[in-house]
């Protein structure tokens, strides 16, 4: 084993059929691939789905945010079942882990679901992430399993993220898959469609979006179907899907870390004397700080960003929101240490 870490993320309408049921064929094609690409990576299998298994359970069932936790609660388990059943006939166990926000926001509670996982793949267990839809409120949730599978990626670093979807990867203006992406800029942007499938929450732009920091922090990411004989090993191939180049890289595992901080909530505005004592590696203090948006705690990780509104960077701010706002008015200090700040 390398210790490679590939992260194989599976959108709800690539795994349920047209009633809306888990597709067990994809499920068993994805366990007997997952089993061979276990001998070359350490896999996380970060799995949509609980909301559409579960759905059906509830009468009247008309997807408000309770009724899609209810369903997801519901869905989870047999979500893991599934994989349990078809995993096992390959060898593989699998675990179950339901995530939130603060395990990755929060440094400790990163290092300890990392731990876990090591012991997993020590076992040759795979884990089956999920959020936690039961307990995680429009303020702490992910806005889907695009952005956990990235922050997983990132945390882990990952060598590739492959990132399953039943548009096959993504499209032309004739509805054919660009088989290849060096960059993602506005020309790319362009082929977005912002339709969602009925069943998920992410789309095309979300999972472009993530795909953006994946690659810039040199993970290679490939947005695929799961059509064909072995379309995961295709995918790490190139030969299925769009490829998306991952840029280089030399950022170590915590500065990977506090960068998937991009997808947090909190965000400082900096003021342009603060952007560029930045650039110079210098510590972020208040007095450079024009405002913030959102709530943060202390040692949480939030965006900055300079006059325009651009992000510049993450830092690990060692105040919270408030603090930050009162200190404004009344002294100078360190709001984030030059060690705590990546900027891109
Ligand atoms: N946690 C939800 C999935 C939400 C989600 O991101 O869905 P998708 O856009 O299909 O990956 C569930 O399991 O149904």
């Amino acid at each position: 084993m390398t210790g490679k870490v590939l992260v194989i993320k599976l959108g709800s309408a690539v795994i349920t059929n047209q009633e809306g049921n888990i597709d067990t064929t994809i499920v068993k094609k994805v366990a007997e691939e997952v089993a061979a690409l276990s001998r070359q990576y350490n896999i996380v299998l970060v799995s949509s789905g609980a909301v559409a298994s579960g759905k059906k359970f509830l009468s009247a069932y008309k997807g408000t945010l309770t009724e899609r936790k209810a369903a997801a609660a519901v869905g989870n388990p047999i979500l893991i079942q599934l994989y349990h059943q078809y995993l096992q006939q390959e060898g593989i166990t699998v675990a179950q882990a339901l995530c939130e926000r603060m395990h990755f926001s929060n440094r400790k509670q990163f290092l300890q679901l990392k731990e876990t996982f090591e012991t997993f793949w020590e076992n040759k267990i795979v884990p089956v992430v999920n959020e936690n839809d039961l307990v995680s409120n429009v303020e702490i949730k992910f806005s889907d399993n695009d952005e956990l599978a990235t922050l997983i990626a990132i945390g882990f670093d990952a060598t590739s993220m492959l990132l399953c979807t039943s548009a096959g990867g993504l499209l032309n203006d004739n509805k054919e898959v660009i088989s290849r992406v060096d960059r993602i800029d506005g020309a790319v942007l362009q082929h977005v469609n912002t339709e969602k499938s009925n069943v998920g929450l992410g789309g095309m732009l979300s999972k472009l979006t993530f795909t953006r920091l994946a690659t810039s922090l040199g993970i290679h990411v490939a947005i695929c179907g799961l059509k064909g004989e072995r379309p995961l090993q295709d995918a790490l191939e190139g030969k299925n899907g769009t490829w998306f180049e991952p840029q280089s890289s030399n950022l170590r595992a915590r500065q990977k870390w506090l960068a998937s901080g991009s997808v947090t909530l909190g965000t400082i505005h900096v003021d342009k004397g603060a952007a560029k004592a930045l650039f110079a590696r210098k510590s972020l203090l208040t007095v450079g700080i024009s405002n913030t948006e959102g709530k943060f705690v202390a040692g949480e990780v939030v965006q900055l960003r300079d006059e325009t509104g651009e992000i510049i960077g993450v830092a690990k701010s060692k105040l919270a929101a408030g603090e930050i706002g009162r200190q404004l008015t009344v002294r100078n200090v360190i709001a984030a240490h030059a060690d705590d700040i990546v900027l891109f």
